[in-house]
């Protein structure tokens, strides 16, 4: 009988301790209890993944919620599941193409003429490390998706967002941000030896210089913007990159994923916290990884490189660009 005390106690260590990690890893749910009843939602890539899970999560608490997706399709599919599983019938497919100027404008125009307001603003959708490829409009994807293409869409919603104040966006980032560079020279990838990986760094390290320009331009108006790092989840998002479902299932690498990699429903929590959590109120411009608020990336906190952005983000998705941010552009070195 004692000679098996020791290897059962050790594995209780080790089973216990691999536990105590996932909870630590995967962050906790969204502490807050706030309902959002009346209030109108749009989550962008809302068909799938972590997108899929906020939109439900915010269905949950009540609200109008609007599934801004490309594929149709998957879209209604999304719809249609979350209304069943939250018993919540304002819960509503749009189509939204993020690699396109004129969907963009197309689906703003549409929210603007028949939406009495927008509340909160997820930009969540992604695409990582695909190949080279360009967006409708000559972007290079990962940067026109990522960024360009929410950066547009915010822009097009902000009197909609400021009337609707006390109201807010959330920028879904990546933690890979840290790994990023905004080349002013090359935004686009025309000059440069396409890196895939260097691409979706950069278009994260602009959602979060986004972020922080948004909001020094905000102050005041009742309309915060936050982002976040979601954590590292089970999600589509990998594949380009040969990251499927059955690498996370697989024999030897499936326990080191369970232990590390967290659910949509969890990676959801951060994304519904910054929507809702009373005592975010007013709270604009910071940076959150999972729940807990961090210091970005030093880039991601240069002033001058957010401005500068800002004007190159508008002139290339032709928006008028104000004079303080293009006279400030213009002083600083290409
Ligand atoms: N999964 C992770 O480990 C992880 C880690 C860090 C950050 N993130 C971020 O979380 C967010 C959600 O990612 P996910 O993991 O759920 O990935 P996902 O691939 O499952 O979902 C991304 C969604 O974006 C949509 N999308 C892509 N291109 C689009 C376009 N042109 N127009 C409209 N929608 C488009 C997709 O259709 C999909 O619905 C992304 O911003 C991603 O960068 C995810």
């Amino acid at each position: 009988m004692s000679r098996y005390v020791l290897p059962v106690s050790a594995l209780g260590t080790v089973v216990g301790g691999a536990v105590l990690l996932k909870d630590y890893v995967a962050g906790g749910a969204c502490p807050s209890k706030a309902t959002i009843h009346g209030k109108t939602v749009i989550v962008t890539g809302a068909n799938t993944g972590i997108g899929k899970q906020t939109a439900l999560e915010l269905a949950k608490r009540g609200g109008n919620i609007i599934l801004a997706c490309r594929d149709m399709e998957k879209c209604e599919a999304a719809a249609k599941d979350i209304r069943r599983e939250t018993l919540n019938h304002h819960v509503n497919a749009r189509h939204l193409d993020l690699a396109s100027l004129k969907s963009i404008r197309e689906f703003a125009a549409k929210i603007i003429a028949e939406e009495e307001r927008v509340d909160i603003l997820v930009n969540n959708a992604a695409v990582m490390r695909c190949p080279h490829w360009t967006t409708e409009d000559g972007f290079e994807m990962q940067f026109g998706v990522n960024h360009l293409g929410h950066f547009l869409l915010t822009n097009l919603l902000l009197d909609k967002l400021k009337a609707s104040a006390p109201s807010r966006v959330i920028n879904v980032t990546s933690l890979a941000h840290v790994a990023g560079h905004i080349d002013f020279d090359d935004l686009n990838w025309r000059e440069r030896k396409y890196n895939t990986k260097a691409a979706y760094c950069q278009s994260k390290l602009a959602v979060v210089l986004f972020t922080r320009e948004l909001s020094r331009r905000l102050q005041g108006s009742g309309v915060t913007v936050n982002a976040l790092h979601p954590g590292v989840a089970r999600t589509e998002l990998g594949r380009h990159t040969g990251m499927h479902n059955s690498t996370f299932s697989s024999f030897t690498l499936g326990p080191i994923f369970w232990l590390l990699v967290k659910s949509p429903q969890l990676a959801a929590q951060p994304s519904t916290y910054l929507a809702v959590a009373e005592e975010l109120e007013g709270v604009s411009g910071k940076y959150f990884d999972g729940l807990k608020e961090k210091a970005p990336a030093p880039e991601a906190e240069d002033d001058e490189v957010a401005r500068r952005l800002w004007a190159e983000s508008a002139r290339l998705v032709g928006l008028e660009v104000s004079h303080e941010s293009s006279a400030r552009a213009q002083s600083l070195p290409r």
